[in-house]
This record gives C-alpha cells, sequence and structure tokens, in this order.
C-alpha cells in the first residue's frame, strides 16, 4: 500500500534532484561562509524546561494532508511574531511545498525578523537538503525515521551536526525509538500523528516517552491542541511541545494562548 509519507518522499526525489541541478552543492557551501553561526535549538529548550515550564517549539504551516488548508492568507511573519511575544522557545518552519504549502523563501522572511531558534522542517533525504537549510539559516533539522534507513538518519545526523546545527530526531513507535537512540543527537521527537495512515494520537508520547533514557530529551510533537493536552503529557514527564495546527487555526489571543500553554502546570 502506497502511504502519504510515500507519496511525499515520491516527489521530494525528484524536488532534490532539481535543486542539485539548478543550484550546485558548492553554491550552498560558498554561501555558509557568511551564514551567522546556529542559535542553540536544544539550548533554548533546555532553558526553559529547567524553570520547569513547557518549552514550546510554535510551528507555522499553512495547510497540511490531515488538516487540509489550515489558515489560508496566513501572514507567517506576523503569526511568528505572536509567538514570539507569547513566549515561545522556538520555531518550526514548514518548508515543503506541495503538502504543506511551505517554501524557504517564507522561512527566511521569518528567520529576518524573529531571533528564536529556528527548525526548519521538511522531509530530509539527502545532505544537499541538511547544507541548504543551514545556508538559510536554520537552527536545527528534522530527521524522520520512518523515511530513513539507518545508514541515511546517520549521513543527515552528521551532516547537521558538523555545521553546528542540533537534529530532532522524529519517531513514532518503539522499532524507530530504538533506532534513533543509536544516533549522536540527544533530541528525540515523538510524533503522536501517524504519517502513514495520519491517525494523531496523545497516547503514542505517553507509551515511548517513559522509554527514552537520561541524557536524551523528549519533545512531544502533533496534536498537542489545548492546554488539557499538555497538562495530560507533563504527568509522563514530557517538558518540550511542537504545536502547529491549534496555534496556527487562531484568529486572535495567539500570543495568550502561547503564554498559557507555556506556564500550565507549574503552578
Ligand atoms: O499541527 P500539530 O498537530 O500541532 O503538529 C505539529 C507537528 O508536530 C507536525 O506538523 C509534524 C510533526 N512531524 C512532522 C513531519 C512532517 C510534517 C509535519 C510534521
Amino acid at each position: 500500500m502506497t502511504t502519504a509519507l510515500d507519496r511525499i518522499i515520491e516527489y521530494k526525489v525528484d524536488e532534490v534532484a532539481t535543486l542539485k541541478r539548478e543550484r550546485p552543492l558548492a553554491d550552498l557551501e560558498a554561501r555558509l561562509k557568511t551564514a551567522r553561526q546556529p542559535r542553540g535549538f536544544a539550548k533554548a529548550l533546555d532553558l526553559v524546561a529547567a524553570r520547569d515550564e513547557n518549552a514550546l517549539i510554535c510551528e507555522l504551516k499553512r495547510k497540511s494532508p490531515s488538516a487540509g488548508d489550515i489558515l489560508p492568507g496566513a501572514d507567517p511573519v506576523a503569526i511568528a511574531q505572536e509567538y514570539e511575544h507569547g513566549g515561545a522557545a522556538c520555531l518550526s518552519v514548514l518548508t515543503d511545498g506541495p503538502s504543506f504549502g511551505g517554501s524557504l523563501d517564507d522561512f527566511q522572511a521569518i528567520r529576518s525578523v524573529v531571533s528564536l531558534p529556528m527548525l526548519r522542517k521538511d522531509f530530509m533525504i539527502d545532505p544537499y537538503q541538511v547544507v541548504e537549510s543551514r545556508a538559510y539559516g536554520a537552527d536545527c533539522v528534522l530527521v524522520i525515521m520512518a523515511c530513513l534507513s539507518d545508514a541515511q538518519a546517520e549521513e543527515l545526523t552528521g551532516t547537521a551536526l558538523e555545521l553546528g546545527m542540533d537534529v530532532l530526531l522524529e519517531t513514532h513507535d518503539e522499532e524507530e525509538l530504538e533506532r534513533a537512540l543509536k544516533l549522536p543527537s540527544p533530541l528525540i521527537g515523538v510524533n503522536n500523528r501517524d504519517l502513514k495512515r495520519m491517525v494523531t494520537d496523545l497516547s503514542t508520547t505517553e507509551r515511548l516517552g517513559p522509554l527514552i533514557p537520561e541524557g536524551k530529551v523528549l519533545v512531544a510533537e502533533s496534536g498537542v491542541s489545548s492546554i488539557e493536552s499538555i497538562d495530560r503529557l507533563r504527568k509522563t514527564g514530557a517538558r518540550r511541545f511542537l504545536i502547529g495546527e491549534s496555534l496556527m487555526k487562531m484568529e486572535e489571543g495567539r500570543a495568550q494562548l502561547v503564554t498559557k500553554m507555556r506556564v500550565t502546570g507549574t503552578d
């Protein structure tokens, strides 16, 4: 059966081949020389979690395969500023065009006005994309275990770490978690959404969170749609959360909700 993730990877392969032709790796590497140093993504999360508050990675995405249009006509720069005002620790910006309506232009526009560390959220299959992310000012990249072999995940992670970026290793089940724990990045995302079946269930974090050993850190991803869901996941020890849809969809009060989500459970 072809899954939604398979379809995305299929066009990513073509996309990357075209990009490499249009803009050779050497061009990107030249641009790296003038890029500013990465801002510590994992460190920004740690600083908030150390206060026992909730470290929020607030996400910008225009649409998604599971939700359809999220906020058509949204101004990602204005929303990113609201996230920053609300006290987000970091940002996540979808740059995939076909499925999520994002772009590196969006990424760059946000980068130039917001000082928070930024995750470039895309489907990484080739180190070219990692170098490209750094050239555009990314501080962290996503490595999705579900669509990569061990060798690919290792190569992507190694490339990002060498460039001084952090790496969020995304897992969805025990097998992926076991593979991710062998890689040299401490940031372990547990995606509550099954990217193959597009079903979201917070109990994924409750099941996998406790299996993450000391020295590695849990990031609970997807389906965190309310204060209640944060309170629920805090009980499993989660202090770092990646939140998109519920914040994007708000028409007002976005910064206030970010603040509430950041402090819930601490009083
Ligand atoms: O919008 P949500 O349910 O709050 O989820 C955010 C984020 O976790 C989700 O966008 C995501 C997690 N892993 C991904 C991988 C690819 C694309 C998207 C994602």
